[in-house]
């Protein structure tokens, strides 16, 4: 008689966004990319990634923005299943169904998170058993904010990005991100950071020992002081309406308004969730931006939630 081994049939994965707390970018490389120093920062807005065992690999998304978020090969956990099962030999295929509350083209890196979230639930789907260090090359492969995304907390990102270390960090911080239904592309804010920055000697970028001391010890006043996003004047160029939606926050109580990675979304950084819900309204009322979400900060990456 032989045992018969259980089948995986379904894996659920919850993965969170990011803002970058600091981000400063170096000269254009060769490759069109930039080096980076950016220290990322997991914040409590989820998307949720569930995969089964299917005929033919197929993308389903729901939620949030869901009408922006392409169903096909192009999708990047299409990519992401499709790149670990070329990788590793493996012959099944799998449905893959998201369901999303991250910003899409916010700047939260949401196809991102998707990605990273395929990679852990197919790892489980197929028990391929991969160590940290596989998922996370396979992870740099399909794009510059993924191999963060499995982390998640706060991190410290080199490279183009890829090349994570976490970074202590204590306390828990309260955000209130502006949303804008248009989409800023990334390509295009880096061109633009370039066009700004022409003629300029631009030097290799540094994390700031500020930021890092302040996250160190959970000073939300340091932290607000230190942040910093080389790419928002970029994002201010291509969109000139985030200027004054920031400096009405800062007016209205936030210790620090920051375009979130490429943006256009808008990260406040508040003193408690009282002071973000009465800044919410207040920005609600001025109408200069579509949407709010209240978030906090989170230890967690991607996460295995159900396994049946
Ligand atoms: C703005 C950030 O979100 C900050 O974390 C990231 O740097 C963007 O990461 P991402 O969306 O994963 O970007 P990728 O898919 O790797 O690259 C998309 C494009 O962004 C630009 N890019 C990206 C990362 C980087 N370090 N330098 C770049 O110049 C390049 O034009 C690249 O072709
Ligand atoms: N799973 C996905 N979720 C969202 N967008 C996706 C996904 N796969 C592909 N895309 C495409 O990627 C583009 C960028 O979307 P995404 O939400 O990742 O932007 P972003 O948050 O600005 O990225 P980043 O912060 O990493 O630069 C979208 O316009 C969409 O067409």
């Amino acid at each position: 008689m032989t045992a018969e081994i259980a089948r995986v049939t379904r894996v659920v994965v919850r993965v969170p966004a990011k803002v970058n707390l600091e981000l400063r970018v170096g000269p254009l490389r060769d490759d069109g990319f930039h080096d980076l120093a950016t220290t990322f920062h997991a914040v409590d807005i989820f998307d949720e990634v569930t995969v089964t065992p299917d005929a033919e690999f197929s993308v389903s998304v729901t939620g949030v923005g869901e009408d922006k978020v392409p169903t096909d090969e192009t999708n990047l956990a299409y990519r992401a299943a499709a790149l670990l099962a070329e990788r590793f030999d493996v012959e099944e295929r799998c449905a893959i169904s998201i369901v999303k509350a991250i910003p899409v083209a916010g700047g939260m890196a949401g196809g991102s998170a998707d990605a990273a979230a395929t990679l852990v639930a197919c790892d489980t789907l197929w028990g391929l058993g991969l160590r940290r260090h596989e998922l996370e090359e396979i992870a740099a492969e399909l794009g510059s904010d993924v191999p963060f995304a499995l982390t998640g907390g706060t991190a410290l990102g080199t490279g183009r990005g890829e090349h994570i270390v976490p970074v202590l960090a204590t306390g828990t911080f309260e955000w209130l991100f502006a949303l804008t239904h248009e989409g800023l592309s990334t390509p295009s804010v880096y061109a633009e950071c370039d066009r700004l920055r022409e003629g300029e000697d631009v030097p290799e970028p540094q994390p700031s020992d500020g930021l890092l001391a302040s996250l160190r010890s959970g000073d939300v006043h340091g932290v607000a002081l230190a942040m910093h996003n080389d790419l928002e004047s970029a994002a201010l160029s291509l969109m000139p309406s985030l200027r004054p939606l920031m400096e009405m926050g800062l007016e209205m109580g936030a210790l620090c308004a920051l375009v979130s990675g490429s943006g256009p979304t808008v990260a406040f950084l508040l003193k408690d969730r009282q002071d973000a819900v009465a800044l919410r309204r207040v920005l609600e009322a001025g109408g200069l931006a579509d949407d709010f979400v209240h978030a906090s900060s989170t230890p967690h990456g991607a996460q295995v939630l159900v396994v049946d």
